[in-house]
């Protein structure tokens, strides 16, 4: 009945040794040897780690002679790369923030205006600069040196071809199509509907009479303001200050840009399949690209019938020269590039003025006494509504350098990318002025960030001094970049920014808005930070309007 045998609990427990044989003491047969495929597995696994750091090792040193030698920052994945710029920015990893976090630091650290990023994980290597001179070679259209290759246009291409991500012959098709909508006259309109949207916003949200208006979020007002800019003065679609949503669209137009603007990480990075996941940001983004595309359809289909209906081809907005060149042989404009320009064109004309009105105005509420000065400079030269003219406005220096300063310090453009189209040479990039060779399919970047920051173009580089650009001539608005592809929006951007700036300090002051027992310097600390997205700028700005007496 009794059982002689032992329950297992009760055998002598084997302790395996660090190599993972029984000790000898044990009363157990050592352990057989792993069986020869367990073996075979870790063999491989341990050639390929091999093979892998060996080859890393190999590119680095091959990345170092590709860029030069050139002063680098190394790092683990290349900041320019889907997954390098969804890491945070840490010493191992600049990410997509460096140029903002590191700009005062990184080029003086490493004594060089024209550094290389090399990767020793992932990417290739990246040639930045801050140099002016340099900035200048590599976005000439004089040479096809250096040109935009498709990786880094991707974003802008989802809806069609555009002048942003051309080169040669076809930007300059897209070019001739869309610059006579950059006319006086166009200006004239930006004028005057930027002053009846201030005026219209003031009243929609119930201002008037108010002795102070609370805005925690600036940027809402300035996106809304310059996408009815846009879509009014480019595109010759008037929106009103209170949102139009197409019939059974989920969202407005206005909130689907914005998304598709903000989510653009987000769609480069996930998956489709995702997207079907109850995840909110992910269906916010879905929503906004699936609704965008037939908002911009219908734009274009309703502009095609007036045209077709009526004299409407006598009009000369973006939108109208481009549909007029799509029944055109010489520049035919396709349905692709009809879409992909108007997207491009009311990203590029709408984001990027309102980040610099969130920057200038956050500038003006800390900095009082250039406030005032502007305020004097509008109330001298334009003391009633009748002087408020366009034809006025080319007095407005110091409103105008107010814009162009946050623009200084808040670049929306904040890297131009090319890559070496063929065999070429830097001049003067390398290291006590060397002209730096570099290889076909090298990519390299103006970093507008840093080059605005580069206290060689401009000393005390942190200061907000609006007075740097009162006679700066049109060539030196460098925020703006360089040569044949300068921003074709420029004269656009700037009449825009002047006179949102101009109708609203002549009745408004502007203040921070602080939080309970926060100091204007804790604001700053607190709202003064640049944010890279599709194009760059501050985060969140909360201000004050206090009504003038
Ligand atoms: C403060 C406002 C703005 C800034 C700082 C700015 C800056 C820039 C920069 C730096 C570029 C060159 C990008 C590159 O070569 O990679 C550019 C290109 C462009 N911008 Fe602007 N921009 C502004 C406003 C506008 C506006 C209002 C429009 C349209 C109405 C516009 C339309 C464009 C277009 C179409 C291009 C591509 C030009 C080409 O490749 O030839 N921009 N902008």
């Amino acid at each position: 009945m009794f059982s002689t045998m032992r329950s297992p609990e009760a055998a002598p427990r084997c302790v395996p040794t660090f190599e993972g044989t029984a000790p000898s003491h044990c009363c157990l047969p050592p352990s057989p040897p792993p069986p020869p495929t367990a073996r075979m597995f870790s063999s491989v696994v341990f050639t390929l780690l091999a093979l892998f750091v060996a080859s890393r090792v190999m590119n680095y040193f091959k990345y170092r002679k590709q860029t030069a030698y050139l002063p680098a920052m190394h790092c683990l994945v290349s900041p320019i790369s889907a997954l390098g710029a969804s890491l945070p920015t840490r010493w191992w990893n600049p990410g997509h923030q460096w140029q903002w976090k590191w700009r005062l630091t990184v080029y003086r650290d490493l004594g060089a205006e024209t550094i290389a990023a090399v990767p020793f994980l992932f990417g290739v290597p990246v040639i930045y600069t801050s140099s002016l001179e340099v900035a200048k070679q590599i976005v000439t259209t004089k040479t096809t040196a250096f040109h935009k290759s498709r990786d880094t246009t991707e974003i802008t291409l989802i809806w069609g071809p555009n002048i942003f991500a051309a080169n040669g012959d076809e930007w300059k098709k897209h070019k001739r199509v869309i610059s006579p909508a950059f006319s006086q006259e166009t200006y004239a309109s930006v004028w005057e509907n930027t002053a009846r949207v201030v005026d219209e916003m003031a009243a929609a949200e119930g201002w008037a009479g108010r002795a102070a208006v609370d805005i925690p979020v600036v940027n809402t007002l300035t996106y809304k303001a310059a996408l009815i800019l846009i879509s009014t003065c480019g595109f010759g679609n008037a929106l009103s200050w209170r949102t139009e949503t197409a019939p059974g669209a989920a969202v407005s137009f206005a909130d689907a840009l914005a998304t598709v603007a903000s989510g653009i990480l987000v769609r480069l990075l996930v998956p489709r399949w995702a997207y079907k996941l109850p995840i909110k940001k992910l269906q916010e983004v879905e929503t906004a690209y699936t609704s965008l595309g037939p908002f911009m359809r219908d734009l274009i289909a309703r502009r095609r019938r007036e045209m077709e209906a009526d004299g409407a081809a006598a009009r000369d907005d973006i939108l109208s020269l481009m549909i007029k060149a799509s029944h055109e042989e010489k520049y035919n404009m396709s349905d692709a590039e009809l879409m992909g320009n108007t997207f491009l064109l009311l990203s590029a004309g709408h984001d990027t003025s309102a980040r610099t009105l969130d920057a200038a105005l956050m500038l003006l509420a800390l900095h009082p006494e250039i406030q005032e000065d502007v305020h004097r400079e509008v109330t001298e030269i334009m003391p009633t509504d009748d002087d408020f003219t366009f034809a006025n406005s080319a007095r407005l220096v110091k409103t105008r350098s107010v814009f162009l300063e946050a623009s200084r310090l808040f670049p929306a453009g904040f890297m131009l990318i090319r890559d070496a189209a063929e065999d070429t040479v830097l001049r003067g990039a390398g290291r006590g002025g060397a002209d730096v060779p570099v290889p076909r399919g090298t990519r390299v970047v103006v970093d507008m960030v840093g080059l605005h920051h580069n206290p060689a173009l401009y000393p005390d580089p942190e200061a907000f001094v609006p007075a740097r650009w009162h006679a700066a001539h049109e060539n030196e608005l460098t925020m703006f970049s360089f040569g044949a592809r300068t921003c074709p929006g420029r004269r656009f951007a700037l009449t825009e920014g002047t006179c949102f700036l101009a109708r609203l300090l002549r009745r408004w002051r502007v203040a921070p808005l602080t939080l309970p027992g926060e100091d204007v310097e804790a604001w700053r600390a607190r709202v003064y930070q640049g944010r890279m997205l599709f194009n760059f700028g501050v985060g969140e700005v909360p201000v004050r309007f206090e009504a003038r007496g």
